[in-house]
């Protein structure tokens, strides 16, 4: 009993919205992780296995994951935690699940953009979502494999070309700039961040990441100068290349990145299970002229209810927002002719 109370004071202290989650721990909900061996996949399983609303784990990697599984399995949670291990094992993985997290693929060195990852990752993504339509075709998919921007979308038209695309369970996680942007806005402010909220808008790149400090709460003051604004929004869009060179050639954020899957993650399963649950993330969305845009999103019980218009903007965000969109739209094609093409 104390080892569950002091796990589910564990996890409060790593979600948002610890209250609401707790009280809907009782639905079975199996949970994929794709990808779980590596830098993200690893740390991730960890924080999924102590989600209460989890109640069957896969782990599943190419290599790696039979020693993942059983050193997770031993946690005193109520998730069943298991690996699978190699092609041959993803249908069982797969099977029954609720919700399955997508952070297979390559990740950036310095000097490299998430564009440079897409010869790789393209096809990884292609590949295990095809999975997904085929063994677990209701699931909910977080997608975390860049350039999200195009991996998203060839998980649309993948899904598409299957004929069980369901654009409500399709979402491209944009957590992490959420979580850098009211960082660095509490920071900068002297603020307490667990009551902080910065929306981010747009895609999950360079001049994508839009940043909405002007929505941001509590309120920025008036007397804020512009270049402070430039700098936190340029930090946050930046906030990836930071953690790819200081790491030096040994990957990009994964620690961070695990925190932020595991919270929208749970904002999913809260959702799912009739609870309140609203997060920015990428997905198809009517809100521009462009096919698919991260704001605020409300979840429910299956995946995207409502999706919601991206708000007043200042004379800064609007420029920066007609600036994203030629590149995000590219980014869009590229990934609707890799899968037309492949
Ligand atoms: N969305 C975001 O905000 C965000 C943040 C950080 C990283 N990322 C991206 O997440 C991805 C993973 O990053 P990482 O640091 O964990 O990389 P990593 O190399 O440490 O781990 C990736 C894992 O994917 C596995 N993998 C490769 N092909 C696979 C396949 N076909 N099936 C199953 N597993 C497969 C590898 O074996 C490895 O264990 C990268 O593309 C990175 O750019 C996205
Ligand atoms: O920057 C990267 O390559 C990884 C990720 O997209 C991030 O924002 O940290």
């Amino acid at each position: 009993m104390r080892s569950a109370r002091v796990l589910a004071q564990t996890w409060k202290a790593v979600s948002e919205s610890a209250a609401e989650f707790s009280t809907r721990a009782g639905k079975e909900r199996k949970v994929a992780v794709l990808g779980a061996a590596g830098g993200i996949g690893q740390p991730l399983s960890l924080l999924m296995k102590m989600n209460p609303q989890v109640s069957q784990l896969s782990l599943y990697d190419v290599a790696g994951t039979r020693g993942v599984g059983a050193d997770v399995s031993h946690i005193n949670s109520r998730a069943q935690a298991k690996g699978f291990e190699g092609p041959d094992q993803l249908a069982d993985a797969l099977k029954g699940c609720d919700l399955v997290i997508i952070p297979a693929g390559v990740p950036r060195k310095p000097g490299m953009t998430r564009d440079d990852l897409f010869k790789i990752n393209a096809g990884i993504v292609k590949g295990l979502v095809e999975a997904c339509g085929k063994h677990c075709p209701g699931a909910i998919l977080n997608i975390i494999s860049n350039p999200v921007n195009s991996t998203v979308p060839i998980a649309a038209e993948a899904l598409r070309k299957m004929g069980v695309y369901d654009k409500r369970k399709l979402m491209g996680v944009t957590t992490l700039d959420v979580v850098r942007a009211k960082t660095f806005y509490a920071e900068k402010l002297g603020l307490d961040v667990s009551q902080v909220d910065v929306p981010v808008v747009g895609g999950h790149a360079g001049i994508t990441i839009l940043p909405l400090f002007s929505q941001a709460t509590p309120t920025m003051p008036s007397s804020t100068p512009a270049d402070v604004i430039d700098a936190l929004t340029k930090r946050t869009q930046d906030g990836g290349t930071e953690v790819v060179e200081a790491k030096a050639g040994k990957g990009s954020a994964t620690l961070s990145m695990a925190y932020a899957a595991a919270l929208f993650a749970d904002a999913c399963l809260r959702g799912m299970n009739g609870a309140t649950a609203t997060e920015c993330t990428y997905v198809e969305s009517e809100v521009t002229d462009l096919p698919f845009f991260a704001t605020k999103v409300k979840l429910g019980t299956e995946g995207v209810e409502t999706i919601h218009p991206i708000g007043s903007m200042s004379d800064y965000e609007k420029e920066a927002f007609a600036a994203m969109k030629p590149e995000l739209a590219a980014s869009i094609e590229k990934g609707f002719k890799f899968v037309r093409e492949n």
